[in-house]
């Protein structure tokens, strides 16, 4: 699908595992967008940064600095980064960037971090503060929600999860991330579109949200000429109306 970039970016909020990271970076692939899944960037900071129950606030700003120099080498990094790490380890990161991002000072780093990066546009973004937070401007604004029951069964499937005890952290972590972001997801819904995607498969939600976007197009291009079209059914049905009223006289 092809998209003007200029003017446009989209953010994607919602819950854990409701599908941000895989459907926002399928909406990218296809528009040709650049995707950016901000949850990394929490993840990345808690596993090189809070070491030793320690969280190295001076390292963590001077590692802004840095990224915002070098962006498309940090994006990389980050995700190569977290690419080699097993589930185990995946979900111990998940916890510390779980306490990490309830730091304000972080959050405006994060924040700030990717905000520079998403100077120009075509790139979605996704994250639970994406619509509110990171990107308040974005053209297309989205929260994807799904049943409490249906995500922990992605989440176990994700992370390849059989055990019972295993399923029991799952349900806990997920439990723990919904009351975390309840203010923001709240905040999310008042700005965006919601998406239930419990029923629908990850192509199903891809099709609605590219659905969307190419309205959201179509009236921006258009506008000019739907109006026109609007004004001149308009007067023709003045013009048939009383051209009918000045025979019947
Ligand atoms: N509509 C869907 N149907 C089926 N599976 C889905 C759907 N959306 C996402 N999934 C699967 O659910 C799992 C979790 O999705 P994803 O990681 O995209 O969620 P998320 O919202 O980004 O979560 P988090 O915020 O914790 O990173 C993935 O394995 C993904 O393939
Ligand atoms: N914009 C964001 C992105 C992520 N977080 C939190 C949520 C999780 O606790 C942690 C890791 O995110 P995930 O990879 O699971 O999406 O970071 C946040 O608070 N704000």
């Amino acid at each position: 699908m092809c998209i003007k970039k200029k003017g446009f970016n989209i953010a994607i909020d919602g819950l854990s595992g409701a599908g941000k990271s895989s459907i926002g970076y399928q909406v990218a692939k296809r528009l040709n967008f650049t995707f950016i899944d901000s949850g990394l960037f929490y993840r990345y900071i808690a596993d090189r940064f809070y070491l030793d129950d320690t969280i190295q606030l001076n390292e963590i700003r001077l590692f802004k600095n840095e990224m915002i120099g070098s962006p498309s080498y940090y994006l990389q990094e980050i995700e190569f980064h977290l690419q080699e790490k097993t589930s185990q380890e995946k979900l111990q990161i998940g916890q510390k960037a779980s306490e990490i991002s309830k730091i304000p000072e972080i959050r405006n780093i994060i924040n700030e971090i990717i905000q520079t990066i998403v100077k120009n546009d075509g790139y979605v973004v996704v994250g639970r503060d994406a619509t509110t937070k990171i990107l308040p401007n974005a053209k297309v604004k989205l929260v994807l929600e799904a049943d409490f029951e249906t995500r922990v069964y992605r989440r176990t499937k994700q992370l390849n999860i059989e055990e019972f005890g295993a399923i029991g952290k799952v349900f806990s972590d997920l439990l723990k991330h919904d009351v975390d972001a309840f203010d923001l997801i709240l905040e999310a819904k008042k700005v965006a579109t919601i998406i239930n995607t419990s029923d629908l498969s990850i192509e199903q939600v891809v099709a609605r949200i590219l659905l969307r976007i190419s309205w959201i197009e179509f009236g921006d291009n258009n506008m000019l000429h739907i109006i026109i079209f609007i004004l001149f059914v308009f007067v023709y049905t003045l013009r048939v109306h009383f051209s009918e009223k000045i025979e019947s006289n």
